[in-house]
């Protein structure tokens, strides 16, 4: 069924139609694959990339956070580990407390609030200074949360921790240690809490360290915000991973949404990470790029390929093809088809041209022989005919006249009765061979029946056809065939008669050859053994 549709559509088509068609499917399959492999697996692979740089940039943010803590953290781990603290916590000095926590000296420090607890987690001290709005924290800001917190997770000697918090509804990182003394020899006498506002300064070195831009919005207490993909509760980098990436990738963004909890896990603030789609838009270029690439690329391959087969394959097949159109068209093989490559094509030629040359030998063969009498070796009806057409055609066009010469062997049936058919054959034969002997190049000598013959003589008047006529006779004579049985002559003679033709005359060859018979009818009847020419007085006219 397919075979046969593919035989339909393909019937009509030549070797170079055909050729270009399978090179049109060809290259649009691998066109149509590469497009759809690159649409598989490098846009994908663009995707994939571009997600791991966004998990990136969320880790850098989360990260940026961490280090902001961190330095609090080694600030607090500080504090935690001075002696001083260690005996104040014991024994509380007014100079240190004012020294340490009073409105002078925390003016120059790089947190925002300190509270001292001790081993019951009372106050035993606190110190603040305003945050970037003004605000300024109490110790409740900083005890609530973090009491809280130690129910669940009690301070732990020698170990700091951090989580972000509310302080004064201002969003702030807050560190706890357990105090102890400065070689880190207990026993723990209490608990040093700081707090350090998250301020524009701070996030502004997140974004920039993170490489992305970020929104913090905070939440109310009872906040739980719908669109919320995935939570952080600082310090948290284990809680991400790729797999736990939400992000909702639009045309021109991605999107990355997560919540922050607070130290006691509660939602606290919401980050919103903002990238373009560079890396996409850039892998999109990318592809078009290559895919103009190879297809420019493959249509020039095509191209030359085309070009090429074209030259070497259809080109020459096509040129073999007219050349044997038109020799079957001419029915001329004289000329060789020229052959002028050592490949394939060229061996084809060589056959054809092998075979052309079986078939002109036969051909010239087969023309010989139906133009040849079988018993004489000379001429045939056949060939005279075509000969005296040429002849006439060709007699308006050439200052020469045309003669035409007819023989009759005299009393011949009286030969054949006297000395035997065979011996008839043989005076017919000598004959024949007397009259190819005799003639021109250019003359043509045929046996035009049974003892009658003929010669075509171009560019013969009268008085050549009738001098060649006398030759004839001469030489017969010369030969002395006995003919006993004739009662003109006592050896073989011969009557002819002779028309000529300076132009073409009304009724051709039909008219020409009866003025020849007309004039040797004469010649019968005058006595034979002479020639007549027709035209004179004594040939009567047609
Ligand atoms: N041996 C032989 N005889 C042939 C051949 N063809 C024709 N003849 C004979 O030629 C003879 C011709 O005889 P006719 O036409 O009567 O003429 P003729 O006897 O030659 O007499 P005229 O032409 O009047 O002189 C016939 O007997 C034919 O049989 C042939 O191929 N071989």
């Amino acid at each position: 069924m397919v075979k046969n549709s593919l035989r339909m559509l393909l019937a009509g088509l030549g070797i170079g139609p055909r050729i270009v068609l399978i090179f049109a499917l060809v290259f649009s399959s691998m066109g149509g694959l590469g497009l759809v492999l690159m649409r598989n697996s490098l846009l994908p692979a663009f995707e994939r990339m571009e997600r791991d740089v966004a998990l990136q940039s969320a880790w850098r943010v989360v990260s940026g956070f961490e280090q902001h803590m961190s330095s609090l953290a080694d600030m607090n781990r500080d504090w935690a580990l001075w002696d001083e603290l260690y005996f104040h916590l014991q024994r509380a000095d007014p100079v240190f407390e004012r020294s340490n926590f009073g409105p002078e000296a925390m003016q120059s420090v790089k947190y925002h609030a300190v509270l001292l607890l001790d081993l019951s987690n009372q106050v035993a001290g606190f110190g603040s200074r305003a945050f970037s709005g003004g605000m300024q924290a109490q110790v409740q800001d900083l005890a609530v949360p973090l009491l809280e917190r130690l129910t669940v997770s009690p301070v732990q000697p020698q170990r700091t921790e951090c989580g972000l918090a509310r302080v004064a509804r201002v969003l702030s990182a807050v560190c706890w240690t357990g105090i102890l003394q400065s070689n880190g020899q207990g026993p723990m006498v209490g608990t040093v809490v700081m707090a350090r506002e998250l301020d524009a300064d701070s996030l502004k070195d997140i974004a920039r360290f993170a490489g992305a831009t970020f929104t913090l919005e905070q939440l109310g207490a009872n906040h739980t915000p719908v669109s919320a993909q995935g939570a952080w509760t600082l310090p948290a980098l284990t809680y991400l991973s790729n797999t736990q990436l939400p992000a909702q990738f639009s045309a021109n963004a991605i999107a990355m949404q997560y919540l922050l909890h607070d130290l006691n896990e509660k939602p606290l603030a919401q980050v919103r990470i903002h990238m373009g789609r560079e890396l996409m838009t850039h892998g999109r270029n990318v592809i078009q790029d290559v895919l103009f690439q190879l297809a420019t690329v493959a249509f020039a391959t095509g191209l030359v390929l085309l070009l090429t087969v074209h030259w070497w394959l259809v080109h020459p097949v096509s040129r073999l093809r007219r050349a044997l159109a038109k020799i079957s068209h001419t029915k001329r093989w004289d000329k060789p088809l020229v052959v002028d490559r050592p490949d394939e094509i060229g061996a084809l030629t060589q056959g054809i041209n092998s075979l052309l040359s079986v078939l002109r030998k036969q051909v010239d063969a087969l023309e010989e022989t139906s133009s040849t009498d079988a018993l004489t070796g000379i001429s045939n009806r056949r060939r005279f005919d075509l000969r005296l057409d040429d002849e006439l055609a060709r007699l308006g066009r050439r200052t020469g006249a045309l003669s035409l010469l007819l023989l009759d062997i005299d009393h011949f049936k009286r030969y054949n009765d006297r000395y035997g058919h065979p011996q008839g054959d043989a005076v017919l034969r000598q004959f024949g061979a007397l009259l190819g002997s005799s003639c021109r190049r250019q003359d043509l000598p045929a046996r035009v029946g049974g003892e009658e013959f003929a010669l075509i003589l171009p560019d013969t008047d009268e008085a050549g056809a009738k001098a060649m006529a006398d030759k004839i006779m001469e030489s017969l004579a010369t030969l002395a065939l006995e003919h006993d049985a004739s009662p003109t002559a006592s050896v073989v003679t011969v009557s002819m008669g002779v028309a000529t033709w300076s132009v073409l005359q009304a009724g051709g060859d039909e008219t020409f050859y009866a003025q020849a018979d007309k004039a040797l009818y004469a010649a019968k009847h005058l006595g034979r053994n002479r020639v007549c020419a027709y035209g004179s007085p004594y040939v009567p006219s047609l």
